[in-house]
Parts: structure tokens; C-alpha cells; sequence
């Protein structure tokens, strides 16, 4: 078996390191909540372990926090082979190394006001697809309007669950682990799947952080996407609403972390009016992908199953939207997508303490990134991908003989240099 280990050598200026399948559960240190991290330069949090765990269904690599003094450290991608690889052979069908992942998928389902999310779960859950699926409304105030709506006209759902009384990523965030854990705990084997609509104004990163941070909801449930609609008719006066220093723009982040975009409501505009729309929101989000819509009809394999967070082999999804070239030119709120590509290999040393730096520097600003890498020494393509400096990465599968051994990073963030991302990507070149 080939395998990667990974290992955060706190003590020893290194950090970030690449895992696969250990045999034991690890949990060296503590999970804490990612997504307040303090900026104060005294600690930083990071990165990731990969498990293969004994004790529960979950056998996944697992994007880890850690606590390490600043001052003594440095980051380093630290990926060591070990390798008795799989018999080489000319196919490109060499099994994949990270285990499956049992866990039930829980989908994010948000957007502005009034974007589409409700109308988008009433379909879900009275479309056929033989999926049961509990849902979690996050609605503010006391009356849960969105849910009767949605009870009213569905058989389809297990159960639905109420969280009325705040906004999932700031006030009931614990609640929301509690929900799921009592979901999981009373009826696991009664649903298939989970999908959480957000409130309108929901900020998606806390919500994301909460499947890595908490060890009650990482265990049983894993994210499988996010899914953002987009109020076509109305969305610019979102996007272009100027806000306080500090206080992010909601509109901006939900497609800045989305893994699919709907861009509902088309047939309240004209094809112009979409043209512009999904440039504008290519700018912010290059990765995710993008179906226009009206009344949220979509496939269900299009929100459903994506695994957008995945990075198993066929699952780890990694289309470029954005032509090759890095490049950053949105002008929303800051918040723009770089995508760099470029042939050859990578030194392992050098890349590390790149992306190690820029996670350690600029994590609070990178919102998203996937990438794919050929790095010199390594038969596999190395696939990785993250969220703030949550960071999960692991070889993929073997490269094919005839295939070009291109590198693909897509960061998605704020203030992003694109510039300075490719000039630092290639100096890691070999
Ligand atoms: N014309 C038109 N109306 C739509 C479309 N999709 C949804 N609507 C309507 O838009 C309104 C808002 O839709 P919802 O599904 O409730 O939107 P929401 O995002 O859940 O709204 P909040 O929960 O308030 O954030 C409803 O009256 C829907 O019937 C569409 O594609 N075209």
C-alpha cells in the first residue's frame, strides 16, 4: 500500500502535512472552533490529519486545527511517501488511497432574501429520488413561516427541524450541532441525507466550520456542498450594498463558498441581464458550478451527492470556470477568484513552506482553495483543498503516461494579489 504520511511537527517549525489513512484514530489535540480565531499573532490554528478510525463508520481524512506558537514556528507541506505503490500499470484505473466516506452528507443550502432557498427545498423534497432526507430550517423570528411551507407540501422529508430563535452562523450555531447530533443519535438509520436552509443573511463560513470543528457533528456527518441561489432580478443591489469596515457583505460570501450556484429567477430577466450576472459571479467564484433556473427546477444530482468537499478520487471536482491565467478583476466587496496553471513540477520543500506561509499569513482572506499539483518525486497527482486555514490533502490517483503534468490552484478571496500568488506558486517550480 502506498501511503502519505502526515505529521504537524509543532515544536519543530513544520506544518503543514499530508495524511493517509493512519490506523489508529488520531486526535493528538483539541478541536476547537476555527472560525473565531483570534487574530492575534500569538497562535495560529491550522491543518490536517487524515484517519482511518475504528470506532465509528467514518473512515476519512479529516482537515484538523492546530494550536502552535507563531514565533516558533513555520509552516511546512510536509508530504512523505512511503511508498510501496500499487504494480504500476499503463491504465490510470490504480485504486484510490483515501477510503470512502460512510458518513451522512449534509447539504448547505443558502442566498439572499427571498434568492429561491425554500422554493429550492420544496422541489428537493417532492422530486423522486428515493433519498430520505432530514431537513434543518434556520428561519429568524418565531414563526416559522418557510416551514410550514415546506411541511405543508412535502411527504418527502424525515423530519424538519426548526431553528427559530437566531441566525445559524452567528447565534444558534450550537444549537445546530445539537440538532444534529440528536438527528443522528435518535434516527440515523432513517435518513440519508441532511439539508440545512440558511437564513438569507447567513454568512456560509461558520456553518462550513462547524462540520470540521465539532467533533459531535465531524464524526457522523460530512459536508457534502454548499448551494447557493442567486436572485437574479434583485442580486446586484446586493452585491453592491457598501458596508461598515468589518462587516461582511452576506451576498458576496454565499457565492464566494459556494460549490453550486443557481442563478434562479431567469425568467425575470433578460439574457443580457444573465450574461452580465454570471461574468460578475464567475469573478467571485470561479470553482463552483453554475445552472440558471427559474423556480429552482434543477436536477437533483446537481445539490445533491457533489461532494464538494470530497477528495476521493471522482469525487474531487475541479473545473476551472476562469480562463488560465491568474487573474483577479472583481470588484465586489474584494472578493474575487485567482486561478493559476501551469506545467511541471513542484519542489516539495519549497511548495510547503509557500503555501504554509500564505495560509499562516493570509487564511482570515482565503476563503476557498483547491488545487491540484504535480509535485517532483510523486507518481500521484496530490489534490488538495480548504477552507480558511482548514487545509485537506492527499495523492489522488496515479498520472497517466501521456498526460501533461499540470498544475491547477483556484483560490477564492478577499484582496487576493494574483500576481503575487503566481509569482510565489512559481518560484516553486522546479
Ligand atoms: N418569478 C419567480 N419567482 C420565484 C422564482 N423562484 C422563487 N420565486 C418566488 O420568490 C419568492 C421567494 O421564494 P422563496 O423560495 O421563499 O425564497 P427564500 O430564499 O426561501 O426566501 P427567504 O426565506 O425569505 O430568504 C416566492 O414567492 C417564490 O414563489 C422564480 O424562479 N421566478
Amino acid at each position: 500500500m502506498s501511503c502519505l504520511s502526515l505529521r504537524a511537527e509543532v515544536a519543530a517549525s513544520s506544518l503543514l502535512t499530508v495524511a493517509y489513512r493512519n490506523p489508529k484514530p488520531l486526535h493528538p489535540f483539541p478541536s476547537r472552533i476555527l472560525c473565531t480565531r483570534s487574530k492575534s499573532k500569538c497562535c495560529s490554528q491550522l491543518l490536517t490529519y487524515s484517519s482511518s478510525s475504528t470506532s465509528t463508520s467514518a473512515s476519512t481524512s479529516r482537515t484538523f486545527p492546530l494550536n502552535f506558537p507563531l514565533t516558533t514556528s513555520r509552516r511546512r507541506f510536509t508530504v512523505s511517501a512511503t511508498t510501496t505503490a500499487p504494480p504500476q500499470s499503463d491504465s490510470s484505473d490504480v485504486s484510490t488511497k483515501i477510503p470512502p466516506d460512510n458518513r451522512i452528507p449534509a447539504t448547505i443550502i443558502t442566498g439572499f432574501l427571498g434568492s429561491g432557498k425554500t422554493t429550492l427545498l420544496n422541489h428537493i423534497l417532492t422530486a423522486e429520488h428515493g433519498k430520505r432526507i432530514a431537513v434543518i430550517e434556520n428561519e429568524f423570528g418565531e414563526v416559522d413561516i418557510d416551514g410550514s411551507l415546506v411541511a405543508a407540501q412535502t411527504a418527502g422529508a424525515e423530519d424538519i427541524m426548526m431553528l427559530n430563535n437566531g441566525c445559524l452562523c452567528c447565534t444558534v450555531r450550537g444549537d445546530l450541532v445539537r440538532m444534529i447530533s440528536e438527528l443522528v443519535a435518535r434516527k440515523k438509520d432513517k435518513f440519508d441525507h441532511i439539508v440545512i436552509e440558511t437564513t438569507g443573511l447567513a454568512n456560509p463560513a461558520p456553518i462550513i466550520q462547524t462540520f470540521y470543528a465539532e467533533d459531535n457533528v465531524f464524526k457522523d456527518v460530512k459536508l457534502d456542498g454548499v448551494v447557493t441561489l442567486v436572485d437574479a432580478k434583485h442580486v446586484h443591489r446586493h452585491l453592491d450594498e457598501v458596508k461598515p469596515d468589518g462587516v461582511v457583505n452576506e451576498a458576496v460570501e454565499q457565492i464566494a463558498y459556494a460549490d453550486r450556484i443557481i442563478v434562479n429567477k431567469t425568467d425575470l430577466v433578460s439574457e443580457s441581464e444573465i450574461g452580465s450576472l454570471v461574468q460578475r459571479i464567475r469573478n467571485i467564484n470561479s470553482l463552483a458550478h453554475l445552472k440558471r433556473t427559474e423556480f429552482g427546477k434543477v436536477d437533483l444530482d446537481y445539490v445533491l451527492g457533489i461532494g464538494g468537499f470530497d477528495l476521493e478520487r471522482d469525487k474531487f471536482d475541479f473545473c476551472l470556470y476562469a480562463d488560465h491565467h491568474a487573474h483577479s478583476h472583481s470588484h465586489d466587496p474584494g472578493v474575487s477568484s485567482v486561478s493559476i496553471v501551469c506545467e511541471g513540477s513542484l519542489d516539495l520543500e519549497k511548495a510547503n513552506i509557500w503555501l504554509g506561509t500564505l495560509l499562516l499569513e493570509r487564511s482570515d482572506d482565503i476563503y476557498r482553495m483547491k488545487g491540484l499539483l504535480s509535485v517532483q518525486g510523486m507518481d500521484e497527482r496530490f489534490v488538495f483543498q480548504g477552507v480558511h486555514d482548514l487545509f485537506q490533502g492527499s495523492p489522488e490517483r496515479l498520472w497517466r503516461p501521456d498526460e501533461p503534468r499540470v498544475n491547477k490552484i483556484v483560490f477564492i478571496g478577499k484582496n487576493l494579489d494574483a500576481q503575487e500568488l503566481e509569482k510565489g506558486f512559481k518560484a516553486c517550480l522546479l
